[in-house]
């Protein structure tokens, strides 16, 4: 079954991509290993199938990314709220791998690992529905101080708007696409995932309206080889 749109996970090794993935689709946190190349999960999304993409975030893999990322609809730049140097990354090895997503791709900025932080606690009071699991946060006491904010990923998300050429009028605005997650608590890992599936329906639909010419490399080189022997003719 072909998917209808793409979905795609990137950042630095460690930073809990595939715990995201993995606390979505299977509702638990379970130990993982750092992957190897990539995976994909299928989502039913309404009519449409869109398929989810785990990355591998170690260094000897990034030549893949960029495969990966081709005709992508979303990406979902995901840091480590506790690690500095895991935002920094993003902008530094892991944007340009975005050069071959679609032209109208959504990116989210994700910084995860909330539940190690001493500002959880604070976060779930505004969550009714987490009152039970307040109880149980409050008692760990090894919480740290966060090393990355809300305000670093809205600062690169206005790069990466810089860096694609973007109008900040044409895009979400970047308090809606920078979010905080914990795939261990599973604290806003579903609306994380949801908010970008709802908005990757329009792009579904631009690209289906285009037709598979967007998307199909193979077309571009043969045109591009005919304009050529063209022009010497
Ligand atoms: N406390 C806490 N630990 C987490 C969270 N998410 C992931 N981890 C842990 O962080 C480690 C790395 O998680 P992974 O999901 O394997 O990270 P990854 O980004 O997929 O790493 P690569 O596959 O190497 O790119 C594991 O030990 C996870 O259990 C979280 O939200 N909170
Ligand atoms: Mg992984």
């Amino acid at each position: 079954m072909k998917p209808d749109g793409k979905v795609v996970l990137l950042g630095d090794m460690n930073v809990g991509k595939t715990s995201l993935l993995h606390r979505y689709t299977e509702r638990r946190f379970q130990d993982t290993i750092s992957t190897v190349g990539g995976a994909f999960y299928l989502k039913q999304w309404g009519p449409y199938n869109i398929s989810i993409w785990d990355t591998a975030g170690r260094e000897q893999f990034h030549g893949l990314g960029s495969m990966y990322c081709r005709g992508a609809a979303a990406v979902i730049l995901t840091y480590d709220v506790n690690n500095l140097q895991s935002l920094i990354e993003l902008e530094d090895r892991f944007l340009a791998l975005t050069d071959t997503a679609s032209t109208d791709c959504i990116f989210a900025i994700v910084g995860n690992k909330v539940d190690l932080t001493n500002e959880y606690a604070l976060l779930l009071e505004t969550e009714e529905e987490n009152r039970s699991e307040k109880l149980v946060t409050s008692c760990i006491s090894t919480k740290v101080q966060k090393q990355v904010h809300l305000d670093d990923a809205v600062a690169l998300y206005k790069k990466i708007l810089k860096y694609k050429m973007l109008d900040e009028k044409d895009v979400p605005a970047a308090e809606k696409m920078c979010f905080e997650t914990s795939a261990k608590t599973g604290y806003k890992v579903d609306y994380l995932f949801e908010t970008i599936f709802d908005m990757v329906v329009p792009i579904i639909l631009r690209q289906q309206a285009e037709g598979p010419l967007q998307t199909v490399d193979l077309t571009n080189c043969k045109s591009a080889k005919r304009t050529k022997s063209g022009c010497c003719a």
